[in-house]
């Protein structure tokens, strides 16, 4: 018989994505598919396209999750879905191309944390896409400087590469898939079911925190252990901090305390952090626009 079809709200079945996008190069590789950089031949605009086999309408509903989120998604610190187009077996999720590319990437291009200023609009910033995110009842999981892309206007796109990463076949092994262990709250270690769920929204709150430390120092704490002795080492120590203290201001160490704090309860959400000093101070954008400038420079030096 007729095979079902199902009709999908942010899914386009009947064009070929390549009579409309161009594709440029490589831009990443992995368990999912590729990603390529793709130019729009009808407009010029440009997009990461990642593009991935689906053998079966059950596996495509898998997917349908993720673009569903993100036509949910509307923010100007997270990125943008551009289109999602099912074709001869193959799936194409559009995004609106971010030039700067992921934090961590700049980091190792300059090899250099980054500046108190810098680190000041990068939180201001993704706490407005958590404050979305939370509002809509959602949770990132894997916040961390990997999964934060940059404009060239030094605007952060909040991303989540580990979900596709993870789009493995069966939807349960997803549920049960955890964030990178570094950036993971003691209480979803631990499992602790807070009043809400287990997963409540202050666990991205906490992985802000270390995010910010891996934006100053390059790297998040204990990222010498193996990631399982870090779930340990996460639960039994006390609230990392800063290695040299005296290298930052007293407002940014404030905001760390009220961040890494352990009991989720007491750990400040994010609509409360976006007034804190420490965040306000990063409302302006410039320091960003500059970084971006120089690891941009940097890459075509080579
Ligand atoms: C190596 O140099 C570069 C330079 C520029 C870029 N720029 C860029 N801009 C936009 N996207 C990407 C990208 C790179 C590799 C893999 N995926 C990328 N974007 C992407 C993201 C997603 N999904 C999400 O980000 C996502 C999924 C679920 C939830 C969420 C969120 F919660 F954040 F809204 C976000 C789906 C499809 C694609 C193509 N990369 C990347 C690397």
């Amino acid at each position: 018989e007729k095979k079902r079809v199902k009709h999908y709200e942010n899914l386009r079945r009947d064009e070929d994505p390549r009579e409309s996008w161009d594709t440029l190069g490589e831009l990443g590789d992995g368990a999912f598919g590729k990603v390529y950089k793709a130019r729009n031949q009808a407009t010029g605009a440009l997009a990461a396209a990642k593009v991935m086999e689906v053998r079966s309408e059950e596996q495509l509903e898998d997917y349908i999750i993720e673009i569903d989120i993100l036509a949910a998604c509307r923010h100007g610190n997270i990125v943008t879905l551009m289109g999602a187009i099912f074709f001869e077996g193959w799936l194409w999720i559009l995004i609106e191309f971010c030039p700067g590319g992921a934090l961590d990437d700049i980091m190792l291009e300059l090899e250099r944390g980054l500046s108190e200023q810098q680190i000041s609009e990068v939180c201001c910033q993704t706490l407005q896409a958590l404050s979305y995110l939370h509002q809509h009842h959602m949770i990132h999981r894997d916040l961390k400087a990997g999964n934060i892309l940059l404009t060239l206007e030094g605007q952060v796109k909040l991303a989540d590469f580990g979900v596709s990463a993870k789009n493995d076949s069966t939807l349960q092994r997803r549920a049960t898939f955890i964030g990178t262990p570094y950036w993971m709250a003691p209480e979803v270690i631990q499992c602790d079911t807070c009043k809400d769920n287990p997963y409540s929204c202050k666990a991205d709150i906490w992985s802000l925190g270390i995010t910010l430390l891996e934006a100053a120092e390059m790297e998040p704490p204990h990222h010498n252990l193996n990631p399982m002795r870090v779930l340990l080492k996460i639960t039994k120590s006390p609230p990392p901090t800063l290695t040299n203290p005296r290298l930052w201001s007293s407002h940014f160490q404030d905001f760390l305390r009220r961040v890494l704090q352990k009991n989720p309860e007491t750990r400040w959400g994010a609509q409360q952090l976006l007034a804190h000093p420490f965040s306000c101070a990063g409302r302006d954008g410039r320091a960003l626009k500059e970084l971006i400038a120089e690891a941009k420079a940097e890459v075509t030096e080579e």
